[in-house]
This record gives C-alpha cells, structure tokens and sequence, in this order.
C-alpha cells in the first residue's frame, strides 16, 4: 500500500469539489482503477488516496480528474512513477500470458463441466430410453410366448390312452413324478435305450430335463418309464423320447412332429408366471445390452487409440522428414521453451552463402510480439546445419521462419513462398479456425461415383478434424441415399437463374452439408451426370456463390473440384470477388484431368492455388496445355482415406474385425465370406481383388490379362466394377458369362456398383490389382493396405508414389521412412502385368509366413490424412497470403 498525494490548487483541478484518479500499471495495460481522493490532514491544498500496489508491477500510470470532463494529466503526457519491482518489460509479458493462460484454463474447465453434464444428461436419457424398448421388448416376446402357449394348452393333457401316462396322477411343479411310455407301434419300437428331452412352458428355456427310461413289467405292452422331477414353474411339460442323450440321438418320437405336452396343475398363478417371467427376459435384455455396450467401448477406445499412436508416428515423420534442410532441437516443439532451429542451406537458394539470417515469427506471422529481430546463424556442431535458438512464447502455435543472406534480406529461402512452419504444442493460444466450404457434385456416401465423392468427404473430415469449420455444398439430386443424411431439413429459398432454389441442411459423416434443389427440376434425372451435365453442373457453380452471398457468408477458402465445379473459379472471380464474398480465396483441386480439359484450365487461370492428387500425375502433366502457363501455383498432394469409414476393426461389411494384430484370422475368415458369397471354391488359394470403374484409364486390357493369368497360377480372381460406357459394359458381360463358365468356381465378375461387397472384397482378397494406364492418385490400392491386401499396380501417378515394390523400391520407400508394401510393374503390356502378378502370387505359394507379415505392415502404414491434412492446410494459408 503507499498513500498518493495531490496539490490540488498547483493542478487543472483547484477549486474542484471531487478529485479522482484513474490508473493502471505497467504502461497502461494492466489492472485499470478509478479512486476517490480526499483532502488530506497535510498543510496547504493535498488530496491523497491509498493504492495498492500488485508485485508484478514495475510501473504505476494515472491522471487526476473531477468525476466528469475536468482533467489533470500531465499536458497529455499523463503521470507515472517506476516502481521497484523483480518484473521488468518481458517478464511482465510472460506473466500476462500466463494470467491469460489461468483464464482459459478456468473458462475451458467451465466449459468442459458443462459438456461433461450435457453428456451425462444424454447418457441418462438414452438410458432411459433403451430401458423403456427393453421393457417394450420384453412385453411383447412374453406375449407371444403367452399366446403360444395358450394354443399349445388346448393341446396339451393329463394323459393319453395307451401311449403315455404320468404317476402318481395327482401332481404339481416341483415334484417328482414318474412318466410312463409305451413305445408299441412307435417310432422307436426296436431301440435298446430310450431318453426323454424335455422342457416347460412350451420349451421356454429350451431344452432343460433328460432321463433314460427304463423297462416297465407291470403292465400289457412295451412299457417303459423315467423318474422327473417336474420344473417349479412349470404350467406344461414338454418333451420328446429319442434313441439317445441329446446330442446323442438320431431317432425320435416326437409325436407326430407335436411333441408331447402334459398339463401341470397350478404351482404359481398363471398371471404371476407371466409377470415374473415379462421381469426375467428384461434384465436378461438389459444384461446383454450392458455387456453390448461395454464391448463398443472398449472397442472404440482401442481404435482411437490405435488413431491417435499412428498420427503421432506420422506428425514425428512429418517433423524429421525435412531434417537434411531444417528441423529443431528438440524436435517437438513446446510453448515456453528455448529451441535451436537448424538449418542446412547447402540443399536450397542460399547455398554458398558468407551468412545466413534467421528472421522468424510465430502464429502464421500473426503474434502480438511482431516478427523477431533478424538473427545471424552460427555453425552447428555437426558440420552441414547453421544453428539459431528461438524462444518460443507460451502463446505460440506455430513457428514461422524463412532465411535470407544478410540482416537487411536480399536473397530469401522462403520454401517458394510457402515459408516454413512448425506447430508447437501445449500453447495458451489457439489457432483461429478456417472457413473452407466444398463446392462439389459428388460426396461419399450419397452421392459417389468414383474417387471425387471419397475426396470431398474424406478431405473435409480430416481438416474438421484439425479444428476448421468446414461446409460443403452439393446439389440435391433425387438419387441421393438420404439414409446416410443426419437431421435433414429445409432451410431457406432464394430466386435465382429463373427459378426458385431450395436449400435443405443436413449432416452427412459429420459434416455441414447445404443441399440445392433447383426447383426447374435440374437435378431430378435419378443419378449424378447424365443429360446436359455441362450446363446442369454450371447452374449449379453459379447458384452455389449466390447462396453464400445471399446468406451473408464469407469462407476464407472456396474449393472447387475437376471440371464439374470448375465454373466456380472463374465466377467467383469475374462476379463475386467485387461483390461482397470478397475475402475468399479459391482453390482447384484436379482429379483427373481426362475430363473437361477446357473448363479445367480455364479454372486453373482463375483460382489462386491449384492442385493434384499425387506429386508424380503433378509432374506428368505439367507440359498440358491447361496446366503449363499455370504451373506456378500448381501442388501435388497425394489423397489419403478416411480411416474410419474403411477400418476393418469395425467394419459391418465384413464377418471377423480385425486390426494388423490378428490380420491373418480376420483375412482368411473374409476370404470364407467372400468365396461363399461369390460361389467360389473354398480353397486357400490366392485370391486377386479389383475394384474400379471399367474405363480405358483403370488399364483394361491389362486387367483381362491378369484374369486369365492368374487363373492359370491357379489363383481366383473376383472383379467388383461397371463401365459408363455400354459398348465396354456389354464386353465385358460376355466375358463374364464365357468365364464363369469355363472357370467354374474359381472367377467372379460382378459388373454392378456394390459398396458393401467392395468392403468385403478388400478384406478377403490377398491382391488388389490396379492396372491403370494412368492414375491421378488412385484409392483403392490405398484401401486394399488398410485391409492388410497386398497392392499390385503399375508404375504411374499415385500408385508410384503410394505403391513400393518389395524387390525394387527399398530406398525409395526408406527415403520416405516406410517400407516396401507391393509389387508394381512398368509398360503396358502382359509382360509388365506378368512380372508383378507372378512374383506376387509365388510368394503367397511359397513364402507364407513372409507374406502375412507383410500383410501387417501394410496394414500399419498411415495412407490416411494425417499427413496431406497438414499439406492442404499449408497451402490454404499461402493462398490467404495472395
Ligand atoms: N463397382 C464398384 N462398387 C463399389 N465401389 C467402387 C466400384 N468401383 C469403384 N469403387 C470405389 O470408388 C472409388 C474409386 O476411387 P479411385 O481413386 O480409384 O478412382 P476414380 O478414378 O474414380 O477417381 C479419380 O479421383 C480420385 C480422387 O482424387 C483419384 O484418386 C483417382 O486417381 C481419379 O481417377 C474407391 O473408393 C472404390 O472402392
């Protein structure tokens, strides 16, 4: 505490009724408080009032005024005093992290209590929910069981004239009684031993009571008899004779296919039987419900976790596998601490450089503190890197830097204008999320034609996933499989192109999907292209801006794919950029590039960043006229698969869930399913899977090739696929009928479009094979891994830079810190097809241990998003730098 004092009469304020002071600390920033001062017991006109001064205060700003207008400060320059204090400028700006840090944990711990209620409240009610359909269930299994057994007691009686009899004749549940038989004329006249299998209640707990008869000397005929002790509950007795013990038997009596069925007088009223039993089959629901749900825990905490340990292997992958240019010491980057950044110049622009600078900020060159002063490297110990420390403050998220030769820039490094980035964990501060809406025609699981559709959906979700708000945008075509939509609803209309435009909201796989429904009944011809699709895809780029624009959104990214949504990249520019969504960027992702090449260059004119799926098609196709004068803002990013849509440890489709552990068991209990499903012989022989649409691209002749080979290897072969085009189709039917003939047993061509069988077929064939001539990225060889398949494919595109051969790739795979996962072969002939295919299934004859352990190593590969998530982030952010 000090005591403040003011000259009232030597101030602006002499002769003011009220003095009050106004401050704060350390330059204005921190603890702002407004105090009445009052005139004090000193001589002359001083005021005073009591402060309190913070220990993390080095410096105490004010002014003096009257309560209203009437101020003292200074002559503008307002008053201050230094206070003495361990705090100075920067560790003050630490602590004020870190008190910004307590807020947040404080408002996150709030946060994460409400959740936690709100989802014990969902937990309660869903409870109670599955208690009432159990309680629903169990009245209506007990009243067909009642009805049941009420026929089967008109039926039912106390004995029947010369063929069974039950002593002594007045009896109850509970006791033991002897049951008489007499088995003249019957089925089982001439056996030596006779059994009894019975039950109660017309057999309500299955079979329950078995005794061997014996023979009777009592009475006329072949009489036989067995002690039983009659169920407490019992209103009926049930029962069949046979030749043997149950499981043991092989002749029966079962009276005329009626069994046998005695009354049991009344041990408990019929009413209470009902209830008791209503009360039994209830908890014997809620008991496998329990023990349901417990296991689809455990279940889905083992398979985040498995997630989780695989992004983590790769985000470590991610970090090293620039090490031969730049990485930190220590590699992981945390808020708080001190890091070298390390950096080999000899690979890059300023090789041979006297110095190199460091020049580096943080947050995507958005940290309060600004862009760190340039630092001269020195020469690291280990000889090729140049070394910089870096600390990193508590409210860092990412670290950015790029190097120049001198302290005033002249030649940068700037990764081609990307710059480099490293996130940093643990940080106070969040990176703010990204608007990204998808304009796209197709999306998995409703409405998917081929890869496009697994894309848009995949894509979305991993970026989702890294904590962006992301919206896709599709038309509502009448062939969408509504059942995959969640909370499906109208939303708004708008006018537009001369018709009304519907817009409907739903989910789909979690994620934001706006539907348009042109009320002009565009997209009402029972599937996706078909008719006019040029002007029907173009109406819909166009409507899909306008409705941004009328709804008042502004995405940062727009992205917009293949020729299909290509109209979206020039009309943004030419029409909506001026006109209110202004702050976008667009981004054209090519998937293939054999369709719409004039709509996809002219995209490629207009959008800020391009893309490819694969660094190789990238590459392939830089000499096409659409792409080359663009090249420049051109990326390959390989696609990857959403991991949990194709996860055979959950996977409906397929009978055993398997992950790499126990990849044999699952493999070969998939390959039954599927033999038995296909009507293929059900040998342990090689089965070669291929999905794909029946196009030139996907390597026809090849493919029929490979049939035909393998088929003499004496291999199977399962083919999933359909040809849009019906001269291809029709080929191809031929081919079928001739081969399921001639192969009986061995060859299955399923020429129709079957999700549900591709899961099956991923998972029971050994091979995937994709032949293709050429191949943007290609997923299904990427499926067929996760599957624990072996991929078989041909060198070009994707498949180059996804497939390794295990004879010829080993450096190239290790370069990319993986191991060899197939075979692949060049050319486009048979004998290419051959080289691959033979070596693949010799090693399934002769190297079977070999071959299911490269099974599990494919399967642990990460070809989800995990990684390509990151690289299309970055290229988001590059494009927001335009
Ligand atoms: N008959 C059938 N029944 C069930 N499912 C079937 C099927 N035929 C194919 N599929 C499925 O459709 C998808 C095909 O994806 P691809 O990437 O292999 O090919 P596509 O050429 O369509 O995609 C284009 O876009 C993608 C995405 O960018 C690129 O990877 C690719 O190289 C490019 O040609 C896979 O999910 C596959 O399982």
């Amino acid at each position: 505490m000090v005591d403040l004092y003011l000259n009232r009469s030597m101030s602006a304020l002499a002769g003011e009724p009220h003095v009050l002071i106004k401050g704060a600390f350390n330059g204005w920033r921190w603890n702002s408080f407004t105090e009445n001062l009052h005139k004090s017991e000193l001589r002359g006109d001083w005021w005073c009032c009591k402060l309190y001064i913070p220990k993390q205060a080095y410096r105490l700003d004010f002014v003096f005024f009257n309560g209203d207008t009437v101020y003292e400060n200074n002559n503008h320059n307002d008053f201050f005093v230094e206070i003495e204090s361990d705090i100075d400028e920067h560790s003050f700006e630490d602590f004020l992290v870190e008190e910004k840090q307590k807020e947040l944990e404080r408002l996150a711990a709030e946060e994460a209590e409400r959740k936690r209620q709100a989802e014990e409240r969902r937990r309660r009610e869903e409870e109670r929910a599955a208690m009432e359909a159990d309680r629903a269930q169990a009245k209506s299994e007990v009243e067909t069981k009642k009805d049941k057994l009420h026929q089967m007691l008109s039926s039912a009686s106390r004995y029947s004239d010369n063929l069974w009899y039950i002593e002594p004749n007045t009896y109850r549940g509970g006791d033991r009684v002897r049951l008489h038989y007499n088995r003249s004329s019957r089925p089982l006249m001439h056996n030596n031993e006779i059994w009894m299998h019975g039950g109660y209640n017309n057999w309500i707990d299955g079979l329950s009571i078995a005794e061997r008869l014996v023979k009777s000397h009592e009475k006329d005929g072949d009489w036989w008899y067995a002690e039983v002790a009659l169920p407490e509950r019992a209103l009926v007795l049930d029962w069949v004779f046979a030749d043997g013990p149950p499981g043991n038997a092989t002749i029966y009596d079962n009276n005329g296919r009626q069994d046998f069925h005695a009354i049991v007088p009344n041990n408990i009223p019929e009413d209470m039987f009902w209830v008791e039993e209503e009360h039994r089959i209830f908890r014997r629901l809620q008991q496998e419900r329990r023990e349901r749900e417990a296991a689809d825990r455990l279940k889905a905490e083992r398979s985040a976790k498995m997630k989780a340990e695989m992004k983590e292997k790769t985000m470590r992958a991610f970090l090293l596998s620039q090490k031969h240019i730049v990485y930190t010491e220590p590699l992981e980057v945390h808020a708080g601490t001190t890091v070298d950044v390390l950096y080999n110049p000899s690979n890059t622009v300023l090789n041979g450089k006297p110095e190199v600078w460091f020049r580096g900020s943080f947050n995507r060159w958005t940290h309060p503190g600004g862009p760190l002063p340039p630092q001269k490297m020195v020469k690291a110990e280990n000889g090729s890197h140049l070394r910089a420390a870096v600390r990193v403050p508590l409210d860092a998220y990412m670290m950015d830097f790029v190097f120049s030769e001198s302290e005033d820039g002249g030649i940068y490094d700037n990764r081609n204008g990307m710059d480099y980035h490293i996130p940093v964990s643990d940080s106070v501060a969040k990176e703010p999320p990204m608007h990204i809406v998808h304009i796209a025609v197709e999306m998995a699981p409703i409405a998917k034609v081929g890869g496009l559709g697994d894309v848009v959906t995949s894509l979305s979700r991993a970026v989702q996933d890294l904590g962006h708000n992301v919206e896709v945008i599709l038309p509502k075509y009448d062939c969408l499989n509504l059942s995959n939509v969640k909370d499906l609803h109208y939303q708004q209309s708008f006018a537009w192109g001369g018709t009304e435009i519907k817009v409907w909201f739903g989910k789909v796989e979690d994620l934001p999907v706006y539907f348009l429904e042109p009320q002009n009944g565009m997209f009402w011809m029972g599937c996706v292209y078909g008719k006019n699709d040029e002007s029907r895809f173009g109406f819909f780029c166009h409507s899909a801006l306008e409705f941004l624009l009328q709804k008042g959104s502004s995405p940062d990214i727009i992205h917009c794919h293949d020729w299909s949504s290509a109209p979206v990249a020039w009309l943004y520019k030419e029409q909506y950029a001026l006109n209110g969504l202004g702050n976008g960027r667009v981004v054209f992702t090519i998937h293939n590039l054999e369709f719409g090449a004039h709509h996809i260059g002219k995209a490629m004119a207009h959008c800020d960043k391009a893309t490819t799926v694969s660094d190789t098609y990238s590459k392939e196709v830089a000499g096409h006229g659409a792409i080359a004068p663009h090249y420049f803002k051109f990326h390959g990013i390989r696609n990857g698969i959403d991991p949990d849509i194709w996860d055979p440890y959950t996977d409906n489709f397929i009978p055993v869930h398997y992950t790499s552990e126990n990849v044999v068991e699952g493999k070969s209990a998939a390959k039954k399913a599927l033999q038995q499903k296909l009507g293929l012989q059900q040998t342990d022989t090689p089965i070669v899977g291929i999905i794909s649409r029946l196009t030139v691209q996907k390597g026809i002749h090849l493919i029929k090739h490979a049939i035909y080979r393998t088929l003499e290897r004496n291999g199977q072969v399962v083919l999933l696929g359909s040809a849009p085009d019906p001269r291809i189709q029709g080929d191809f039917t031929n081919l079928a009928s001739q081969l399921h003939g001639e192969y009986h047993g061995r060859v299955k061509l399923c020429l129709t479009y079957d999700e549900p069988l591709s899961h099956l077929i991923y998972a029971g064939a050994d091979f995937i094979l994709v032949p293709s001539i050429f191949e943007p990225c290609g997923l299904t060889q990427l499926i067929a891994m996760r599957y624990g398949s072996i991929p078989i494919v041909r060198k070009t595109g994707g498949l180059y830079d996804t497939v390794f051969d295990v004879d010829n790739d080993k450096d190239r795979a290790q370069a990319q810190g993986l191991e060899p996962n197939g075979f692949s072969f060049e050319g486009a002939d048979s004998s290419g097809v051959d080289y691959a295919l033979d070596r693949a299934i010799t090693t399934f004859y002769d190297a079977c241990d070999w071959f299911n352990s490269l099974c599990k190593r494919v399967m642990e590969q990460d070809w989800t998003w995990n990684r390509p998530a990151l690289d299309y982030m970055e290229l988001y952010h590059s494009a927001r730098k335009n």
